[in-house]
């Protein structure tokens, strides 16, 4: 019979908070534990339900992590086909564990990777995706999930459900949601599945990144205390390479508007706002960035702000701590030399 998303399905044999737990080489990357945290709040709601995981070609030492992080169960993938990511392949084993275990909800993080295979895998599931959530509730009447995020252009948010079928899909973006502690006396189940695939369509023969190893050697902008980041105003790469100078000497990291990616100045890793990274950072220092609201929605909780901008009226410069107006390419090189200076002197 065919089936499409009109179609209900019997919620009933649905059961538990699911997360895909994204690897980053041999660890898992912090927005699955930090959806794990969501999961477990949103399971208690559920009247105690089960949390689990779900990691492609992970390791047992993952999983015990999953579990230290709130992670009741979680099953490892086990296809040697399947170290390196393609989106069609890992979508469908993902798709077969979660037919098999039947979760109510199933998380996935907003990565470039993730919102890929969420697609895919809701796909494949004939099941609805909100994206780019950056709230999760249960309504206590009807058990349904809540999915809340920005639209028209995030000065509104929508709540969407998907009241037909399970599981109710939702991925977010990477620092939305704060990781819980890691509790080492947390116990759980970690199952492996051995999941065939079809023969592969594609195969991943080489990663290039090329704006990545300049900034290689900094911290991600979700974990750093400091961050400066770059807008349209630095008008070329060089003015980002300054800007990595500036980091460094901070031990801080770099950042960027969507505008300064584009631009190809910066790598798309490092788009902080709406559509990029939501950061906490103590001081952030925004460069020739304008302040659009997209691009503020991911700065809101950074404690202090300064902004280097000649424009006085930038949006930018109401929300700073401190808006300092002039030219970065003045600025910029004046405070690394007086930070050198002062270094020197210690
Ligand atoms: C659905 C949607 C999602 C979006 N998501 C994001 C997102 O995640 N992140 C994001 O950043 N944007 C996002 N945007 C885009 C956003 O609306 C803005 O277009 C973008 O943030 C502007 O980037 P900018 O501030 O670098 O460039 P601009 O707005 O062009 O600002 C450049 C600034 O540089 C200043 N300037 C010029 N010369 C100098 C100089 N010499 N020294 C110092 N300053 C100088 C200018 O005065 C200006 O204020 C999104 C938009 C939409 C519609």
């Amino acid at each position: 019979m065919p089936c499409s998303l009109w179609t209900p399905v019997n919620k009933e044999e649905y059961k538990g908070v699911w997360v895909y737990l994204e690897r980053a080489g041999d660890r898992l990357k912090d927005v699955g534990l930090e959806l794990l945290g969501k999961a477990r709040e949103l399971a208690q709601k559920l009247g105690g339900a089960e949390v689990g995981g779900v990691i492609v070609a992970g390791s047992e030492e993952m999983a015990r992590e999953a579990i230290y992080h709130g992670a009741d169960k979680v099953v490892i993938i086990d296809n040697p086909e399947l170290k390196s990511y393609t989106p069609v392949e890992y979508a469908e084993a993902i798709a077969k564990v979660v037919q098999k275990y039947k979760p109510e909800i199933f998380l996935i993080g907003g990565t470039k990777r993730g919102r890929e295979l969420a697609a895919y895998i809701a796909n494949t599931l004939t099941t609805g995706i909100t994206a780019d959530c950056t709230a999760l509730e249960i309504d206590p009447k009807t058990r349904d999930l809540l999915q809340i995020r920005p639209t028209f252009g995030g000065t509104q948010l929508a709540t969407i459900r998907t009241p037909q079928r399970r599981p109710q899909m939702a991925s977010v973006r990477p620092g939305v949601f704060p990781k819980p502690q890691r509790d080492p006396s947390r116990t759980g189940e970690i199952i492996t599945e051995k999941i065939e695939i079809p023969k592969r369509r594609t195969r991943l023969i080489s990663v290039e990144k090329r704006l990545e190893k300049d900034v290689a050697d900094l911290p991600p902008v979700e974990s750093a205390d400091i961050v400066v980041a770059g807008g349209r105003g630095l008008g070329s790469a060089e003015g980002f390479k300054l800007l990595i100078e500036l980091a460094k000497l901070l031990n801080g990291t770099v950042g960027a508007s969507l505008m300064a990616v584009r631009a190809g100045w910066a790598p798309h890793t490092r788009q902080i706002g709406q559509t990029g990274k939501t950061i906490r950072p103590k001081l952030y220092i925004a460069v020739g960035i304008s302040g659009a609201i997209q691009h503020l929605m991911g700065i809101m909780e950074a404690k202090t702000i300064i902004a280097i901008n000649p424009d006085p009226h930038a949006p930018i410069m109401e929300n700073a701590d401190y808006a300092v107006v002039g030219d970065y390419k003045q600025i910029i090189p004046l405070l690394i030399e007086e930070i050198r200076k002062i270094r020197n002197q210690r």
